[in-house]
């Protein structure tokens, strides 16, 4: 018989929390096999099967169709697929894994504060360097699409994987678009948010692919969704 795959990220806070949130409504999901085996068993639902995933190739999974359900953060949803409201249904945000993606520039910039503050800084940046102000990230579709819609300009993404904080003092950007929660990250490395500058509020969500085959899964799909007290989205 098929069964409905769910892909949770494979490790770390986001992994327990996932865990903790599927137990409060009665299903037990485990990790099986040694510490380091991705393998995983789920108790207490009908036709359910582990599939435990890094959380940044969940959206890809989902968008792929090799998994049907998926928990990963918001934000890794908008930044992965091109058109995500068309490849994956947004089935319930989780209320953990709470971060901002933020722009972010030096605290030291004493006259820029907001958007419109950095389109005049980039302008001049530009006249006076030859090439773009350097904003780095890992978050280009995000980052692309925020400030075309906010019109400002002039500006270049570098990629940076992480320790996105770190590339402003090595000089390789002058401003940075990234994620955070406690704000010390930047407050260490000396970066002040623009007050504008929130591009999204990402938590933990539960995600159901549209490319997924559900022959055969309306049934366990709906008893699944009654027991998570979640809405039957259509797919
Ligand atoms: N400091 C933080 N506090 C809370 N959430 C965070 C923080 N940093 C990242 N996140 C969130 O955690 C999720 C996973 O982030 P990330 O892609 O960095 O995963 P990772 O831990 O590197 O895992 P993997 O490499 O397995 O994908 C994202 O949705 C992100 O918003
Ligand atoms: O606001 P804070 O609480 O300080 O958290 C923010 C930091 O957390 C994340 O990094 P992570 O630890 O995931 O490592 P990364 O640099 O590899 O992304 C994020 O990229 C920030 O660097």
């Amino acid at each position: 018989m098929s069964a409905i795959k769910l892909g949770v990220p494979s490790k770390g806070r986001l992994m327990e929390q996932t865990f903790d949130w599927f137990a409060a409504r009665g299903l037990t999901l485990r990790r099986t096999g040694s510490e380091r085996e991705y393998a995983g068993a789920v108790e207490g639902a009908e036709a359910v099967e582990l599939v435990l995933l890094s959380a940044g190739e969940i959206p890809r999974e989902l968008a792929a169709g090799r998994i049907h359900l998926g928990v990963t953060g918001s934000d890794l949803v908008r930044e992965k697929l091109a058109d995500w409201q068309g490849q994956v249904a947004d089935l319930a945000p989780m209320g953990f894994g709470h971060a901002d993606l933020i722009i972010a520039v030096p605290a030291c910039w004493e006259d820029v504060d907001t958007l419109e503050d950095l389109d005049a800084a980039a302008h001049a940046f530009r006249a006076a360097h030859g090439h773009r102000l350097r904003i780095a990230t890992k978050y280009h579709r995000l980052l692309r699409e925020f400030l075309a819609q906010e019109g400002v300009a002039d500006w270049q993404s570098v990629d940076s994987q992480g320790a996105t904080e770190g590339t402003v003092k090595n000089l390789t950007a002058e401003a940075v678009a990234d994620i955070t929660s406690s704000g010390e990250t930047l407050r260490a490395n000396h970066l002040k948010i623009l007050s504008d500058g929130l591009i999204h509020q990402s938590q933990a969500t539960l995600f159901a692919a549209r490319a997924a085959d559900w022959s055969g899964l309306a049934a366990p799909f709906s008893a699944l969704c009654a027991q998570l007290g979640v809405p039957v989205p259509r797919l």
